[in-house]
This record gives structure tokens, C-alpha cells and sequence, in this order.
């Protein structure tokens, strides 16, 4: 079972996909915390992010590890844990630039889809791109949406001090760096044709979370029953749509 996750920054696609995945016995993987690990070494050492060409030549260096685990998932640059510098404002500023790429892209999405192709018992994936491009033949695609005004108070909710009360100033970054991955020419965010689109506006997350495992129960569903040997009886097909199978 692989799910795709994807939509606009702060929706809920990390908060929802980590709960589904521990719910639901998957892996887990932040495909924004792989851009921000690049980004982050491109800063560490030297490279001028805003210079395409540097950033291109740059790009198969880092070598970036990424830990599955839904409870504690985890990301390593050239060894270090990078869990806590890839989420600085200077590294969230530069993101954007760096993962229009074009190289770094294609990098960061092979790695992507050896991970999927390696996590045996099913995986969540959340990003901008994973219905699109990464994993266009996912099992189930979700995209998940909320106005501005609620992003923004979710975020500020997070940051502390002056920020914290600065909610507009934390709408118009959002807003800006939701056109830069939606206008850039390679793998924009966009929804896929086939997702489904889930409005988390008015919702709280564990309804997110309640809805999305509905969403993957059915999709489990649909498959046992696709892959089903002809011949079995419709019991036994029920039967093996009520498990999450790799
Ligand atoms: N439905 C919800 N209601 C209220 N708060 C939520 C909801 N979903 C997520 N949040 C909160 O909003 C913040 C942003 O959520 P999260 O990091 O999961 O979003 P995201 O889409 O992964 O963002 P980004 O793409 O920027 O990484 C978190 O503080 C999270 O707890
Ligand atoms: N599949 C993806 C995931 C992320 N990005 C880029 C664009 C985002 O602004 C940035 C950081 O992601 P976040 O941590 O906020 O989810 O990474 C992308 O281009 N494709």
C-alpha cells in the first residue's frame, strides 16, 4: 500500500501523515525534509543557492539518509543529523530556490522512490510532487488544502516570541513560497488528476487523520479485491480486504 500525500505548506501533510502511518502499521517519509537537507548543505558549504548552475554541479554530493519510522523519522546529511538545522528560517528561505533544480530533483526523487520501492509493508508519503511524479501510480493520492488564514494560524501557533503574534507576515511567506513551488517548471505542486482532495480548513487533525484512514481502509479494500485469484468467493475476498497488505 503506498499513499501519496500532497499539498501547500502547512495543511497538515506532515501532523496527518505520521498519525496514519503509526495507525496503520506504515512507513513514513517527509519528502520536504530531503529539499530542506540539500538546501541546508548547499549553505554549509558555500554553494550560492540563487546560482542555478552552482546548485546543479552541487547536487549529487550530500549523501542524505532518510529514517522510515513514523514515531521517529529522521534525516541525515553525510552522516550528521540534520533534524534540527534544516528547519531554520535561512534554510526554509533558500528551499524553494534549490528544489527548482532541475538535478537536484532528479536526485531527490530516485532516492524517494528506492525508499517506496524498498519499505515491504507500505508507505505514506507526503510532499508536493508524490501523486505527480514521484509515485504516479500510488495506491491512494490525497490533497490536502486550507486557506491561508488557517495555515498561517497553525504555523505562528508553532513559533515562539514576536513572531508567534506576526500571523500575517507568516501568510504572505506562505502564500510566497506556495507560488515559487507551484510555478516552477519541474514537478510544480499541483494536484494529480486521480487524488483526492481534502479541505482540512474547518477540520480538526485527528479528523484529518480519521478521514484519511478511511480513505486508505477503502483503497486496501479495492485492492484485495483487484487482486484477488478469480474463483474465490466473495467471503474470502472480504476477508483479505480488511488487512493492510504490502
Ligand atoms: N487540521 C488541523 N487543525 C489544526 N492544526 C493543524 C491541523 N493539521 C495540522 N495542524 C498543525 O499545523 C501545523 C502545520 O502542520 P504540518 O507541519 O503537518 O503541515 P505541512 O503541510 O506538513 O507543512 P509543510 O509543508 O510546511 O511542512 C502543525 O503545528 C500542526 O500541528
Ligand atoms: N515533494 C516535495 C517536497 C518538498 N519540496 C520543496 C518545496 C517546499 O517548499 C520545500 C520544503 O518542504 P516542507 O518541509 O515545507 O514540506 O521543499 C518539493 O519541491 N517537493
Amino acid at each position: 500500500m503506498i499513499v501519496a500525500i500532497d499539498g501547500p505548506s502547512g495543511t497538515g501533510k506532515s501532523s496527518t501523515s505520521k498519525s496514519v502511518a503509526a495507525a496503520l502499521g506504515l512507513s513514513y517519509l517527509d519528502t520536504g525534509a530531503q529539499y530542506r537537507a540539500i538546501t541546508w548543505w548547499m549553505l554549509s558549504n558555500g554553494v550560492p543557492v540563487d546560482d542555478q548552475a552552482a546548485v546543479a554541479a552541487a547536487a549529487g554530493k550530500p549523501v542524505i539518509v532518510s529514517g522510515t519510522d513514523p514515531a521517529a523519522p529522521t534525516i541525515a546529511v553525510d552522516g550528521a543529523d540534520a533534524s534540527v538545522p534544516i528547519r531554520t528560517e535561512e534554510v526554509t528561505a533558500a528551499v524553494s530556490a534549490v528544489s527548482a533544480v532541475p538535478e537536484v530533483r532528479t536526485r531527490i526523487t530516485a532516492l524517494q522512490r528506492s525508499i517506496a520501492a524498498e519499505a515491504a509493508g507500505g508507505i505514506v508519503v507526503e510532499g508536493r510532487d508524490i501523486g505527480t511524479t514521484v509515485l504516479p501510480d500510488a495506491d491512494l493520492k490525497i490533497f490536502l488544502t486550507a486557506s491561508p488564514e488557517a495555515r498561517a494560524a497553525r504555523r505562528s501557533g508553532e513559533l515562539k516570541g514576536k513572531e508567534a503574534t506576526d500571523v500575517s507576515a507568516t501568510r504572505e511567506a506562505l502564500i510566497k513560497r506556495d507560488a515559487a513551488d507551484s510555478g516552477r517548471k519541474t514537478s510544480p505542486l499541483k494536484k494529480a488528476d486521480d487524488a483526492v482532495e481534502v479541505d482540512t480548513t474547518e477540520l480538526t487533525l485527528e479528523q484529518v487523520v480519521e478521514c484519511v484512514v478511511t480513505l486508505v481502509d477503502e483503497a486496501v479494500a479495492a485492492k484485495a479485491g483487484r487482486d484477488a485469484p478469480a474463483g474465490r468467493t466473495d467471503g474470502e475476498k472480504d476477508e483479505k480486504a480488511g488487512q493492510i497488505s504490502p
